[in-house]
């Protein structure tokens, strides 16, 4: 899951990395990996500045803004899909042909290597990186240089986007910026990622409008943009740098409306509205649907016995809390969150993501104290934050300890780009719900039933009622080529070995472990707890060493 921003100012003196700057720490929740902000001034000049980590940690000081001037740029903070996490696939992208192009992709394309075959022996595009949001870039930039023309249209353009929209498969949001033209938004004709563009008035010598695309409407309302525009499945909105209206263009027809209902679930921030619903909203109508659910499968005697509905921080709040009115039940925030430890779910690598947990959640014990209660979460993936959770709850000697989800049992991959877990790591994976309450040491867990999510969010009065839900139901909105499951699994697999090779060379090379075969060498490697040299000789971020270790400890090499 990606978060991507563009802007360009009415004012051609005017810094738009001011409010990309602003806007990305706003979507953060959407990727913790890398960040990056590109850039063009006047004479068509770009700059870029882009890497790991956290936006406050790429973009650190005055000077790196100052580094980045003009009135246009774009922006994107990563969650890796199946590409690496790796510095060279942090976003924006550029290529140099034609005119220069900057590109920033939220999704993930199901036919990346067949793109990539298209561009080695048709196009003859070099693609340096495993990212399929390069590809995509080139199958633009590859369809743009068919015009041969020195300077490109808006004509140009949308035809060249007919041809990405013919050829790319997935999900995909886009924002992109040609060098010394302007910018441009456009999404699958799924509707499966969301855009969204906002307006304001320029506050420059000569008036006019200002203008940015976002993933969420959040950016939007804070940096005071209004009059938003929801961009619609296969349609194109191109912005130039001269002033003037958007253009807006169906380059495609629709083949459908159907955003990721996971936004609504678990990604998207409660005070946006994606596709004209709500995220609050749906989340209320979740809880209320849920609480019948535990009514239901629980029965009154049970659901009477229970001293208090109690949510998992963040994203359950507003569900928790409609779930407890309903069925008269006290609410209590009896987990306090560390406003300063990010979402955990996010985190590449296991075992950060478990110790995240214990820091940034901690029990209250005299509120669970020789009560029944009642733990809502927003959804559970993995089962790290159920688990720990439930046995936070225990320790703080809670009588019973009932676990409610507000999304069904998750056991098929995501493929658009939230990239949820390898299939065999999700908790529910073949679990029945009984086994899954054990798993995480629960009494019972209570799943909202698939209609109810649908329901929750789409009877909201958006013109918009069917959602990609494949995670739940295993049946995906765009076809899907037969094998490409088992093409996924086996690229991750080739990944983690990749990680896992990369780190026992560091650490044999930097003499901190002698040589061996992989696993041997980062056993050693833990067992000496010199992760952190190895970290540090090999200059990523410590959640990413996190993978590194994990992944080898998954394979069955570490313990
Ligand atoms: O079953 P799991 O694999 O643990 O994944 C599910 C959990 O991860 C997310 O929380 P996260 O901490 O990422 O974010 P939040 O603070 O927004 O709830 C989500 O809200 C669940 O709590
Ligand atoms: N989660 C996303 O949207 C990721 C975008 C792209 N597939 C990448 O891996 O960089
Ligand atoms: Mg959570």
């Amino acid at each position: 899951m990606c978060g991507i921003l563009a802007v360009i100012l009415a004012d051609p003196n005017a810094s738009a990395v001011q409010d990309i700057n602003n806007g990305l720490p706003i979507l953060q929740h959407r990727g913790q990996d890398a960040c990056g902000i590109a850039t063009c001034a006047q004479g068509g000049k770009i700059y870029t500045r882009k890497g790991n980590g956290l936006c406050s940690e790429v973009i650190r000081t005055q000077q790196h803004l100052m580094d980045l001037p003009g009135n246009m740029g774009i922006g994107h903070l990563r969650y890796p899909t199946a590409g690496s996490s790796g510095n060279a696939e942090a976003q924006p992208f550029y290529v140099n042909s034609p005119y220069g192009i900057c590109f920033a992709h939220n999704g993930n394309l199901i036919n990346a290597e067949d793109l990539r075959s298209y561009l080695d022996h048709e196009a003859h595009r070099h693609i340096n990186t495993d990212s399929d949001s390069e590809s995509l870039l080139n199958v633009f930039a590859s369809a743009l240089q068919e015009t041969g023309k020195f300077r490109v249209n808006q004509d140009d353009l949308f035809l060249a986007l007919k041809d990405v929209y013919k050829r790319a498969q997935g999900g995909y949001a886009c924002v992109a910026m040609l060098a010394g033209y302007g910018i441009i938004g456009f999404r699958d004709p799924y509707g499966i990622r969301p855009l969204v563009l906002g307006r304001r008035k320029s506050n420059g010598p000569n008036g006019g409008m200002d203008f940015m695309f976002s993933s969420e409407s959040v950016a939007l309302d804070q940096l005071e943009y209004v009059d938003h525009h929801t961009i619609k499945p296969g349609e194109a909105v191109i912005i130039t740098k001269g002033g003037g209206e958007p253009i807006h263009r169906q380059v495609v027809p629709a083949l459908n409306w159907a955003p990721d209902i996971f936004e609504y679930v678990y990604f998207a921030r409660p005070d946006s509205v994606m596709d004209g619903i709500s995220v609050y909203r749906s989340r209320q109508n979740m809880g209320l649907a849920l609480a019948d659910t535990v009514l239901k499968q629980l029965g009154g005697e049970v659901v009477k016995s229970i001293d208090l509905v109690i949510p998992i921080p963040s994203t359950s709040e507003v569900s928790a809390l409609s779930l407890a009115q309903k069925l008269g039940i006290s609410y209590c925030q009896a987990f306090v969150k560390n406003r300063y430890v990010g979402r955990t779910f996010i985190m590449p690598g296991q075992k950060e993501r478990q110790k995240s947990v214990r820091r940034k959640l901690n029990a209250m014990k005299e509120e669970f104290k020789d009560r029944n209660v009642l733990l809502v979460d927003d959804s559970i993936v993995r089962g790290t934050t159920s688990r720990e959770i439930v046995n936070m709850a225990r320790e703080a000697q809670a009588k019973k300890v009932f676990f409610a989800s507000c999304a069904p049992p998750i056991r098929n991959a995501h493929i658009y780009g939230i990239d949820l877990a390898d299939t065999k790591e999700l908790v529910a994976y073949n679990r029945t719900e009984e086994e899954v309450a054990q798993h995480i040491g629960a009494d019972a867990v209570i799943y909202q039933k698939l209609e109810d999510l649908v329901q929750s969010c789409g009877a909201l009065g958006s013109e918009v009622k069917n959602f990609e839900v494949g995670v739940f139901s295993g049946e995906y909105v765009t076809p899907v080529q037969p094998d490409y499951f088992q093409r996924l699994e086996s690229i991750r697999g080739q990944n983690s070995l990749k990680k896992r090779q990369e780190a026992a060379i560091t650490a044999v090379a930097a003499g901190i472990a002698s040589d061996g075969d992989v696993e041997h060498v980062l056993n050693r490697v833990r067992a000496n707890g010199t992760e952190t040299k190895v970290k540090e000789t090999m200059d990523v971020s410590i959640h990413n060493f996190g993978d590194y270790v994990d992944v080898s400890r998954e394979a069955g090499g570490v313990n």
